[in-house]
């Protein structure tokens, strides 16, 4: 099952609270953004939904999840490909197989013909296309994104988001995103979660009803306008 199921979770560190009892839940096939303000939380959640952090009290139910954290973390020694197969070495995979199963996703991934170069040859979208190829083959059906393409350009960051798109309607993956990005986060999601100021609570869920596949340019239309409006409003008053 890929329902995420997380419920009262507080949490605080050196005494302060972060999370002062968080309460969502994800159904299988959902693609949920989270937003908030800065340091409100938002990697906090995201490792425990990855058994890396616990929590003080609460429930966090998930399935083993694909962890993609905000840098692409590709070690600048190694080859693509031999970056792309870390995760599934780690986990005792033989090398051959590892590499077998990595590069068949080469072609969707658009890194096809660069397998041997090193991370510093290649783009800030197609490094990301990398580390998410290094997620993704891990086999999991929960991808936890944290700021995917917050290091991106503008322009390779609206080209990433529809191929994201695209991916998630072929894969069918459980995805969690945490972005800062509100356009994004309505461009690619079917609910938006906004956690409060530290410590966090969530504050509202907004569902975002526009069809799929979404062209980039839905980004103009006053229905997209309405959802986005609805977001700047509550996060604005957190912020005051
Ligand atoms: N291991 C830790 N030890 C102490 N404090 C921590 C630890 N992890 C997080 N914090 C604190 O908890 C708060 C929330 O951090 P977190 O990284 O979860 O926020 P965030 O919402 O992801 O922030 P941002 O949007 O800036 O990435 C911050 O004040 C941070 O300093």
């Amino acid at each position: 099952m890929s329902r995420v199921h997380v419920s009262d979770l507080t949490k605080s560190f050196g005494g302060r609270d972060v999370l002062a009892g968080v309460n969502f839940d994800v159904e299988p096939g959902e693609f949920v953004s989270v937003i908030g303000p800065s340091g409100s939380g938002k990697s906090t959640i995201f490792n425990m939904l990855a058994g890396l952090d616990t929590p003080d009290s609460g429930v966090v139910e998930a399935p083993e999840s694909a962890y993609m954290p905000q840098n692409d973390l590709l070690f600048p020694w190694r080859t693509v490909l031999d970056n792309t197969t870390l995760g599934l070495e780690v986990r005792g995979m033989p090398k051959k197989k590892a590499r077998e199963m990595a590069l068949a996703l080469f072609p969707t991934f658009g890194l096809d013909g660069y397998e041997k170069a090193r991370p510093s040859e290649m783009s800030g979208g197609m490094r990301q296309r990398a580390a998410m190829l290094r997620t993704v083959v891990q086999g999991h059906d929960l991808l936890l994104l944290d700021e995917p393409f917050g290091a991106l350009d503008s322009l390779s960051r609206t080209g990433m988001q529809r191929w994201l798109q695209d991916m998630w309607l072929e894969y069918g993956w459980t995805a969690l995103m945490i972005t800062h990005d509100i356009r994004e986060a309505v461009y690619l999601s079917d609910r938006v979660i906004v956690l409060s100021d530290k410590p966090a609570r969530v504050r509202r869920q907004v569902s975002v009803p526009l069809p799929r596949p979404r062209d980039p340019l839905i980004v103009t239309t006053p229905e997209f306008a309405a959802v986005e409006a609805e977001l700047m409003d509550v996060l604005i008053n957190i912020a005051h």
